[in-house]
């Protein structure tokens, strides 16, 4: 079941959310420019897009763990105010991570200590989100583990003695346990197989049906539709579509002719690649960024389009569905 958010403030507001990086030689790379969305409690919200397109980077500016090359601009406000983007490593690793905001970072093998067991880890995050103590905290460690797949045999491993799809559930298990209104998952579900996705994603599921806003950034685009609420399509570090899901994987599909090629990617779908490749975000062009692989751009996309809090082309398919005719 997925909720209709409710009339509640939103459980994350980002507005004109940028990403830069400063690179030597006074050179810049925009990872992401002015993203918009909101992100309600009970709603799940998909991030999707070429490798490379910014989600991750996005992800990380909500938890200031961006390197110190990295300025953001924009805000990213909680429900009580709260902006991400204006708060201390102090505040954010006292208040935020963990407590309002949990991750699952996209390589799990480099955020759990190496030198402790996989058990260690989740009773040290109990007894610090839950005030969990003995004797409680051994079977609560291990109701942890089994929320997120991880077999129990396998709790005393350190983590170099994990495969990846093993590290992956470690990582979503120590997610979860703070049960942070706010939940990014960053491709919770590589290296796992279809079976094993599938559960991870129901649980992501029932996570946020518990009441919870929910980030899935994802590859998977067969996963984002078992999960999602919405989805946001991003390209070259912008939001180009955001759209409802079910609309979006169904009728009438999607509005931005990038996102229509994702879709027709997929095997089970048309099995067309998109031709061409995504930019370098050091190098953009002056318009619009997908405009050099879009089979609709003309002159008007010299200038790059606004989004209008759904879409970013001027060419996309009208919000009721039907094509646009070109003059
Ligand atoms: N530390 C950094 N310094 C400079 N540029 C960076 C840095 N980190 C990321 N980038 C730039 O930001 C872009 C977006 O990276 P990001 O990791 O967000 O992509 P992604 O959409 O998550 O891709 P993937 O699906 O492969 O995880 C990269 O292509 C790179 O150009
Ligand atoms: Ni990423």
């Amino acid at each position: 079941m997925k909720n209709d958010p409710g009339p509640t403030a939103p459980v994350l507001s980002v507005r004109g959310l940028s990403v830069r990086f400063r690179m030597r030689g006074g050179r810049h790379i925009a990872a992401v420019a002015d993203a918009h969305f909101d992100l309600a409690a009970g709603e799940c919200l998909a991030l999707v897009g070429e490798s490379g397109c910014g989600k991750s980077v996005l992800a990380s500016a909500l938890l200031g763990l961006l390197p110190g090359n990295a300025r953001t601009s924009g805000s990213a406000l909680l429900d009580d105010g709260t902006d991400l983007l204006g708060l201390g490593e102090r505040s954010l690793a006292r208040t935020v991570r963990g407590r309002r905001i949990g991750l699952v970072p996209q390589s799990p093998a480099a955020h759990l200590t190496p030198v402790r067991t996989v058990r260690a880890q989740l009773e040290e995050t109990l007894r610090e989100l839950t005030g969990a103590r003995r004797p409680a905290l051994r079977p609560a460690a291990e109701q942890a583990a089994a929320r997120a797949s991880f077999p129990a045999g396998h709790l005393d491993r350190y983590p170099h003695e994990l495969s990846g799809g093993l590290a992956q559930r470690a990582a979503t298990a120590l997610a979860l346990i703070g049960d942070a209104p706010l939940l990014l998952a960053d491709e919770p579900t590589t290296g796992l197989d279809r079976e094993l996705v599938e559960r991870t994603v129901d649980e992501l599921r029932r996570h946020a049906d518990g009441g919870r806003a929910l980030l899935i950034i994802t590859h998977d685009l067969a996963a984002a539709e078992r999960i999602a609420d919405r989805v946001a399509v991003m390209y070259a570090g912008r939001i180009v579509e955001l759209a409802d899901a079910e609309r979006f994987f169904g009728e009438p599909g999607p509005r931005h002719p990038y996102a229509r090629g994702l879709l027709d990617a997929l095997p089970e779908r048309a099995f067309v690649p998109i031709p061409g490749m995504p930019p370098e975000l050091g190098a953009l062009p002056e318009g619009c960024a997908f405009a050099a692989r879009c089979g609709r751009a003309d002159d008007r996309c010299s200038v790059p389009p606004p989004f209008d809090g759904a879409l970013a082309c001027h060419h996309g398919v009208r919000a009721d569905g039907e094509e646009p005719v070109h003059a």
